[in-house]
């Protein structure tokens, strides 16, 4: 199994600051979310849809492997160049053994909402990590369509679903900001008769709605309160193939734009990146740290908003993060702390209950990556508070990775600012996200070894 490949080939590594500044431009790879989406809308639309820039990382290929259990025709025909004939919503079929979601939250809750709306048995695991994240969100708003769940004890996987292919329309506030929790409700909601509808009180990432819109369902949102939202899907809507261009991933981006500021006398660009305004927290908060980004060339490009964005290396100071600003940039937390230990003065990040229950507790374990490399941390509640070292970060840490991809990345990106080398136990899950990273890096001059 790939899940056992990525886990058993552990790849450590010893991360030394670059002797030059970095620079250059480059484009990082498609935006996961998208490319997880555009395969399983794909699937139940009716034609053939081509997509352009899939992100074609370990995580989205388990949405591929899954959505070819389920009758799709999927073929990569170049890099990147995806075609997906799809089986139309009442053309998918019981899969003939376990779907395996290796790595990803977003593929096992995705696919539950689509599970759980048809008429038959199915059986999902995951990895340890994906083994250890609970599934209850979703399957507590799901079970009350009429679907059946049968999990592991704390609503863990494997999981296993028996599918109502006439589920009524939910309506359903969501007791988390979690864009994968709305996107299974309105995964369901597909084949519902009538009106399904989320409220969210704050708003998260859209690509489910506007996706959806584009392959033909009707979809409404309004505002709700101070930054909520209200979202109401028309049911059995004939879905229809649209072609596909993914956008660089902001939160792959991220990564490059901060060991950018950070590495004295760096510029770099990052063309191509999508600035959907409900993923772009990061960059706003970096911004309010001081932090020079530039960016230009902005645009539209497969209906998403896309541009290049410049980092240029330079003092930046401590910030404090709203908890209203976490769903714009819960996946990059890690590497804002990272930043945060750069920066001079203190930085609090509010409200991240929800990085807890990510690939890895990513709030004890960002505490752990700063810890053993010399910066002062606190978790208050829920917030997290950097002591920033002025551009000092000791170093010589090593950091545990625990399965998470984004870990590793700031790890890397911590080693490249710190004065003494950071050694982090495992790279290998970086690939669930970001594959080519390491070769990326070098092209700026980070001089990883290879
Ligand atoms: O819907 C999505 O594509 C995602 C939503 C977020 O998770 P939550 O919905 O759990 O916040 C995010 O962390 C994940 O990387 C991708
Ligand atoms: C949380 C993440 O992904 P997922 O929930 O899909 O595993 C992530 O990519 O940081």
């Amino acid at each position: 199994m790939k899940t056992d490949h990525v886990q058993s080939s552990v790849r450590a590594l010893t991360v030394h600051a670059p002797r030059a500044p970095l620079s250059g431009s480059l484009q990082v790879p498609g935006d996961k979310s998208i490319s997880h989406r555009s395969l399983m809308f794909a699937a139940l639309a009716r034609g053939t849809t081509h997509i352009t820039g899939l992100l074609e990382g370990e995580d989205v290929l388990r949405t591929a492997d899954a959505m070819r259990a389920l009758g799709a025709d999927i073929t990569r025909t170049g890099t990147g160049n995806w075609t997906v004939q799809g089986c139309g919503l009442d053309g998918l079929r019981e899969p003939a053994d376990v779907l395996d979601m290796g790595n990803s939250g977003t593929a096992a809750r995705l696919l539950s909402g689509i599970l759980a709306s048809h008429g038959f048995t199915s059986v999902m695991t995951g990895d340890a990590s994906l083994r250890g994240r609970p599934m209850k969100r979703v399957m507590d708003p799901l079970a009350a369509t009429g679907a059946v769940f049968l999990s592991r004890q704390g609503g863990r996987l494997p999981l296993a679903i028996q599918g109502n292919a006439n589920p009524p329309p939910l309506s359903y506030r969501l007791p988390v900001a979690s864009a994968q929790v709305k996107s299974a409700v309105l995964l369901a909601g597909l084949n519902a008769v009538g009106e399904t509808r989320v409220e969210e009180p704050v708003a998260t990432r859209d690509h489910t709605e506007n996706m959806l819109r584009h392959f033909g369902a009707t979809v409404r949102v309004e505002p709700m309160g101070a930054g909520g939202r209200v979202i109401t899907l028309q049911g059995r809507p004939e879905l229809v193939a649209r072609d596909i261009v993914v956008p660089g991933d902001p939160s792959s981006a991220a990564f490059i734009l901060a060991v950018a500021l950070l590495v004295p006398g760096s510029k770099v660009s990052v063309r191509g990146v999508g600035l959907n305004p409900l993923r772009t927290g990061l960059f706003t908060s970096l911004k309010e740290m001081g932090a020079d980004l530039v960016i230009s060339n902005e645009r539209v490009e497969g209906g998403e908003p896309v541009g290049d964005i410049t980092a240029t290396a330079g003092a930046l100071h401590g910030v404090d993060v709203p908890a209203t600003r976490a769903p714009s940039m819960i996946d990059e937390y890690p590497v804002l702390a990272v930043v945060a230990a750069h920066a001079a003065g203190q930085s609090r990040f509010r409200g991240l209950e929800e990085l807890r229950v990510k690939e890895s507790d990513r709030l004890s374990a960002t505490v752990a990556l700063l810890e053993a490399n010399g910066v002062k941390v606190e978790v208050v509640g829920d917030d997290m508070i950097v002591h920033g070292t002025g551009g000092a970060i000791p170093g010589g840490g090593l950091v545990q990775t625990r399965m998470d991809h984004r870990l590793a990345m700031s790890a890397i990106v911590m080693g490249l600012a710190a004065r003494k080398p950071v050694c982090v136990d495992d790279t290998a899950f970086i690939d669930t996200s970001f594959p080519g990273f390491i070769t990326l890096m070098n092209s700026i001059g980070a001089g990883l070894p290879a």
